[in-house]
């Protein structure tokens, strides 16, 4: 149980946004060339960055997509619409660049990271960063995908993955992830921590028919009646009906805000690692950014329950990290505001910014 110790370690560390920091850059944003408010939800990006950094001046040039991959036994019950070959093909391709986040993260300037925390690959490409927790899940809807230690190992991976990136700089993470099967784990962990009715949280994935989703919300019912996880044990939750690269992915959250690194979620399957992050240390909701919001229903429950507001609405169902990928930009461009727009002092008319602010303090 030495991960064990090592996880309530970093649990330890993650700490509150600094108001100080928040303050300051209300005061800042408010004095920017421009009616108060008029930025919208901008400024609360960039309000929200320096709570997290504890920085007025905070930074998210650096960006890298993090793409844990694993594979899912409960496929065998034809949950998708795709063979399971594809996560190691795919591993592939995002190795040669060819894949949807390659493209979007070319365009944000991010680095992408694949680790493989579970496939069934046995050779894995050059450049995939190997980190096999195990090979692929059991099937849970006969019994659990894996055991406790493996779900703690997993979490351990994502924590040390995210320390890696922040040891060489990155300043903001987003997250991506590939294994076929893995919207089925998702919506029956969502199911499990949000009490909803798996019917109204399972979803198409990758494209199965109607038939197909009554059958695949029947596994999904089927697996928290086998393994009855316990809601408020969200590593409990992660180890019966979850899957090793979202562990992975709750870990990078974890380690993430442990780091004050920003996060940025993707689709339904990075939210379902955010809610088990939230459950296992609650403070680290405020390091969370949400993307974009994803066809899939239970992706809005999800975040819903995470009091996340999403920044795109472009009707995406793809994961990979291509919502997180997409709103690295408006992101980054929050900052280049407030560090590139004059001020009203600047221009030496009095600033119309309120007495107060949202934190009850004085900004004059
Ligand atoms: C070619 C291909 C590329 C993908 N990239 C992400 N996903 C997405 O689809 C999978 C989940 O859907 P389901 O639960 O229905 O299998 C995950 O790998 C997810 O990242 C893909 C799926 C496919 C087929
Ligand atoms: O929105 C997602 O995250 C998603 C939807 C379908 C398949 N894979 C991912």
């Amino acid at each position: 149980m030495i991960f064990l110790e090592k996880l309530l370690q970093v649990l330890n560390e993650i700490e509150r946004l600094n108001v100080v920091s928040m303050h300051q850059m209300r005061k800042r944003v408010n004095n920017l060339t421009k009616p108060l408010g008029s930025l919208g939800r901008l400024e609360e990006i960039a309000v929200k960055l320096a709570g997290i950094t504890g920085s007025v001046q905070p930074r998210v040039e650096n960006k890298a997509i993090i793409v844990m991959c694993g594979d899912h036994g409960v496929v065998q019950e034809g949950v998708s619409a795709f063979p399971q070959e594809v996560t190691g093909l795919m591993m592939a391709n995002f190795i040669r660049q060819g894949a949807a986040v390659n493209v979007l993260a070319q365009q944000a300037g991010a680095e992408v990271h694949v680790v493989d925390i579970g496939t069934l690959l046995t050779d894995l490409p050059e450049g995939v960063v190997q980190r096999k927790v195990r090979p692929g899940t059991a099937n849970m809807a006969k019994g659990p995908a894996m055991t406790k230690e493996e779900a703690v190992a997993a979490l351990q991976v994502g924590i040390d993955t995210a320390y890696e990136l922040a040891d060489k700089g990155i300043e903001v993470i987003g997250l991506g992830e590939m294994g076929i099967g893995n919207t089925t784990p998702s919506s029956a962990m969502t199911a499990v921590f949000t009490n909803h009715p798996a019917e109204q949280i399972t979803g198409k994935g990758s494209g199965i028919n109607d038939e197909a989703l009554a059958a695949k919300t029947k596994v999904i019912e089927r697996a928290i009646e086998v393994n009855r996880p316990n809601p408020g044990d969200a590593v409990d939750v992660l180890a019966k009906v979850g899957g090793l690269e979202i562990a992975g992915l709750a870990g990078v959250i974890l380690g993430a805000a442990a780091r004050k690194v920003p996060v940025v979620i993707d689709g339904v399957i990075t939210g379902a690692a955010a809610l088990a992050a939230c459950r296992i240390e609650p403070r680290c909701q405020d390091y969370l950014f949400a993307s974009h919001l994803s066809v899939e229903p239970a992706h809005r429950i999800v975040l819903d329950e995470l009091g996340l507001k999403p920044l795109l609405h472009l009707d995406m169902r793809l994961g990979e990290g291509t919502g997180a990928a997409l709103a690295l930009p408006v992101i980054e461009s929050a900052l280049q505001l407030v560090a590139k727009m004059a001020t009203f002092e600047d221009l030496g008319i009095p600033s119309p910014a309120p007495e107060e602010d949202e934190f009850g303090l004085a900004v004059q």
